[in-house]
C-alpha cells in the first residue's frame, strides 16, 4: 500500500483503499484531469467529509494522495520534482473539497510556494457529486521591473468537467514555463548576484510607519556584500513571534512577494536561531539568512591579509556551527551566494565534524598571530612614538582621512566594511610652536550598531589597535541622515571595550556635504568639522590632536 498523507487518523480499511487506488490512476499526458477521476475524488471527499488532494507529475502519474486542503497538503520544497523560480515544480494539484467557495488565498498562496503547474479545485455537492471546477495557475511577470501590484495567479470562472478535461494542458504549462524563463532570463542579470527581499521588525509602540532605519542600513549591507535589494518588508509587533519572527499572515505575504519578485534569498535584520531559520525555509521556500551572516559575508569577500581571512573564517564556522541543522543541508542545493561564501575562493564548509576539526585549526593560527602582532606592537611602544587610531561608524571617511593626511593608498569606497584589516601610517604634525612632531595613524575597521557578538573576536585586531592608542579619533559622517544614532553606537561600543580607551578627539566629517554643519557644533562644541575629501578643517584638527596626545602620554618631544 502506498502512503496516504495528511489527516489519516481514523480511517476506516476500506476507506484507505479507496485512497490507495487513487494512486493507480493514469491520466493521459496532455490533459489536465478526467471527468472519471473528478468524479472518484469527489465521492471520496464527499464519504470522509474532508478536502482530498491528488498530486500528478507531467508524464500523468498520481506520485501523492493526501487528506486535507491544498495548504495544508503542501509538500517540502525539496521533495518536489524541480526547484527555482525559473520554472514550475513539474506538479499539479487536483482537489475535491466539500467546501463550496472557489479556491481562497490559503490555497493560491500554496500553489504559488510550490510552484505547482496547476491547481484545480472541485467543489462537491451533498449528493457527493462534483458538477464543475475552477482553474489556476501562476501567472509570469509582465515585466523584468515589476511593478508593486502584481497578479501573482489567475482562476478560471467556474468550468464544466468537460470544459476542464479538454484544457491542453501541456500547452499551458509550456507557455507559462516560456514566459518564466524568459522574465528570469531578463532578470538574473548576473547569475551569481542574490536577489533579497528584506525583512524587519518594528516595535509596536513605534510610531512612524516609514521603512526603519535598521532595514535602510540591511539594504546598504546586503548590496554591500553584492545582492540585489528587490523588495522589503517589515512588521508592527510586541515580541518576536519564537518560531517564524513574523506572524502566520506576514509570513505569508512575505513568501508571495518573494517568489512572485523571483527573489532567491530572505535576509532578516536580526539573529534568528536554529529553528526559526529551518521553519521559516519551509514555509517560504527559500533561503533564509540574517543580518549577522551578511555582515560576515562582506568580511569575507574583504579580508585581505592572511590574519584577517583566519579570523573571519573562524567567526563564520563559529556563528554556523550551532545552525547547521537548519541551514546549509536541507537547502544547500538551492545555490550559493551571500552566507555560503567563505574568505577567498573557497565555499564555506557544510560537515560539522569537518568544521569542529577546522575551528580548533584556526584558532591556534588566530592566536599565533596575536602573539606575533603583539610582539610588533611593543616595539612600537619601545620606539615612544604616540599612536593615534582613527575610529568611527562604517563609511565615515576613515580611510579617505587616513590617505588624505599621509598619501596612504588605502581602498575607500561608498560601501560598508569597506576596510577590514587595520593599516598604519606614520604621520607629521605641525604643532603650535611650528615644530614637526611624529605620530602612527592607524586606520581601523568600521563599526556598526548591535555588532554581533560572533564577530567581536573578526574585530579583534582592531579593538586592540584602538585599546592600545594613546589617542582616539572618532571620525563621524556628519552628512548621513543618522549620524547622531551612529555616533552613540559607536560612543557605546568604546565604552564596552574590556580595556578603558585614551581620550578621543570627536570630529565631524564630510562637512562639505552639510548645509548648515554650525548646528552639530553648537550641540558638541568640543568637536573639530573637517572634509577629508576637501582637505578643509586639517589645520585645526592637527593642533587639537597634539594637544590631545600631549595630555596623553604627558610630554610630546
Ligand atoms: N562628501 C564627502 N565624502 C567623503 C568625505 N570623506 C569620505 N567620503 C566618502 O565616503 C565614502 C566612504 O569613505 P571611506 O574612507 O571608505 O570610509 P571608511 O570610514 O573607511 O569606511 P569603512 O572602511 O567601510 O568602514 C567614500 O565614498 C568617500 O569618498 C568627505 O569629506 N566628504
Ligand atoms: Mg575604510
Amino acid at each position: 500500500m502506498e502512503t496516504i498523507y495528511g489527516k489519516t487518523q481514523g480511517l476506516k480499511a476500506h476507506q484507505l483503499k479507496q485512497l490507495d487506488r487513487l494512486y493507480r490512476s493514469r491520466l493521459p499526458q496532455d490533459s489536465l484531469t478526467t471527468p472519471e477521476l473528478a468524479q472518484r475524488l469527489a465521492v471520496v471527499s464527499a464519504e470522509l467529509k474532508e478536502s482530498i488532494c491528488i498530486y500528478i507529475n507531467r508524464r500523468g502519474q498520481v506520485i501523492r494522495v493526501a487528506i486535507g486542503t491544498p495548504n495544508q497538503t503542501k509538500i517540502p520544497p525539496l521533495e518536489l520534482p524541480r526547484y527555482g523560480s525559473d520554472r514550475l515544480s513539474g506538479l499539479r494539484c487536483i482537489c475535491a473539497t466539500p467546501d463550496t467557495e472557489p479556491p481562497n488565498v490559503t490555497d493560491l498562496t500554496a500553489m504559488l510556494m510550490q510552484r505547482l503547474d496547476a491547481l484545480v479545485i472541485l467543489p462537491v455537492n451533498l449528493k457527493g457529486y462534483a458538477e464543475r471546477g475552477y482553474l489556476a495557475h501562476l501567472l509570469p511577470a509582465t515585466d523584468t521591473e515589476l511593478p508593486e501590484k502584481q497578479e501573482a495567479w489567475r482562476v478560471s470562472k467556474p468550468m464544466t468537467l468537460d470544459a476542464l478535461s479538454k484544457q491542453d494542458f501541456l500547452e499551458l504549462v509550456e507557455g507559462l514555463e516560456e514566459e518564466f524563463s524568459r522574465n528570469f532570463a531578463g532578470r538574473a542579470t548576473d547569475d551569481n548576484q542574490d536577489r533579497v527581499v528584506l525583512v524587519g521588525l518594528m516595535h509596536q509602540k513605534e510610531k512612524s510607519d516609514s521603512m526603519p532605519f535598521a532595514l535602510i542600513e540591511l539594504g546598504h549591507l546586503v548590496e554591500s556584500a553584492g545582492g540585489k535589494v528587490l523588495d522589503a518588508l517589515w512588521q508592527k509587533r510586541e515580541r518576536p513571534h519564537p518560531q517564524t519572527v513574523l506572524g502566520e499572515g506576514k509570513v505569508l505575504e512575505l513568501a508571495i512577494a518573494a517568489q512572485t519578485k523571483g527573489a532567491n534569498l530572505v535576509v532578516f535584520d536580526r539573529e534568528l536561531t536554529a529553528s526559526q531559520t529551518r521553519n521559516l525555509e519551509r514555509m517560504i521556500g527559500l533561503r533564509v539568512s540574517d543580518r549577522t551572516e551578511v555582515i560576515l559575508d562582506i568580511f569575507a569577500q574583504r579580508a585581505q591579509t592572511s590574519e584577517g581571512k583566519l579570523q573571519v573564517e573562524l567567526a563564520q564556522l563559529e556563528y554556523r556551527l550551532p545552525r547547521l541543522a537548519g541551514h546549509g543541508q536541507a537547502l544547500s542545493r538551492l545555490g550559493g551566494g551571500i552566507g555560503t561564501r567563505g574568505p577567498g575562493e573557497t565555499k564555506l564548509e557544510t560537515d560539522r565534524r569537518v568544521i569542529q576539526k577546522r575551528i580548533t585549526f584556526l584558532q591556534q593560527q588566530v592566536n599565533r598571530l596575536q602573539e606575533q602582532r603583539s610582539r610588533i606592537r611593543q616595539k612600537r611602544i619601545d620606539q615612544e612614538v604616540p599612536t593615534v587610531a582613527i575610529v568611527g561608524y562604517t563609511n565615515a571617511g576613515k580611510s579617505t582621512l587616513l590617505n588624505a593626511m599621509t598619501r596612504a593608498d588605502v581602498y575607500a569606497a561608498d560601501k560598508l566594511f569597506a576596510t577590514l584589516d587595520p593599516t598604519t601610517r606614520r604621520l607629521s604634525l605641525t604643532g603650535e610652536d611650528d615644530k614637526i612632531h611624529t605620530v602612527l595613524l592607524t586606520d581601523t575597521v568600521g563599526f556598526i550598531h548591535e555588532l554581533p557578538h560572533s564577530l567581536v573576536d573578526a574585530f579583534r585586531a582592531t579593538l586592540e589597535e584602538v585599546s592600545e592608542a594613546d589617542v582616539l579619533v572618532h571620525l563621524v559622517d556628519a552628512s548621513h541622515s543618522a549620524w547622531e544614532d551612529q555616533l552613540k553606537a559607536v560612543d557605546k561600543i568604546l565604552k564596552d571595550m574590556p580595556i578603558a580607551v585614551g581620550p578621543t578627539l570627536l570630529v565631524f566629517n564630510k562637512i562639505d556635504a552639510v548645509p548648515e554643519p554650525q548646528a552639530i557644533l553648537e550641540k558638541y562644541p568640543e568637536a573639530i568639522a573637517i572634509s577629508a575629501l576637501k582637505r578643509q578643517g586639517f589645520e585645526q584638527m592637527s593642533k587639537s590632536l597634539l594637544k590631545l596626545i600631549e595630555y596623553a602620554i604627558g610630554e610630546l618631544n
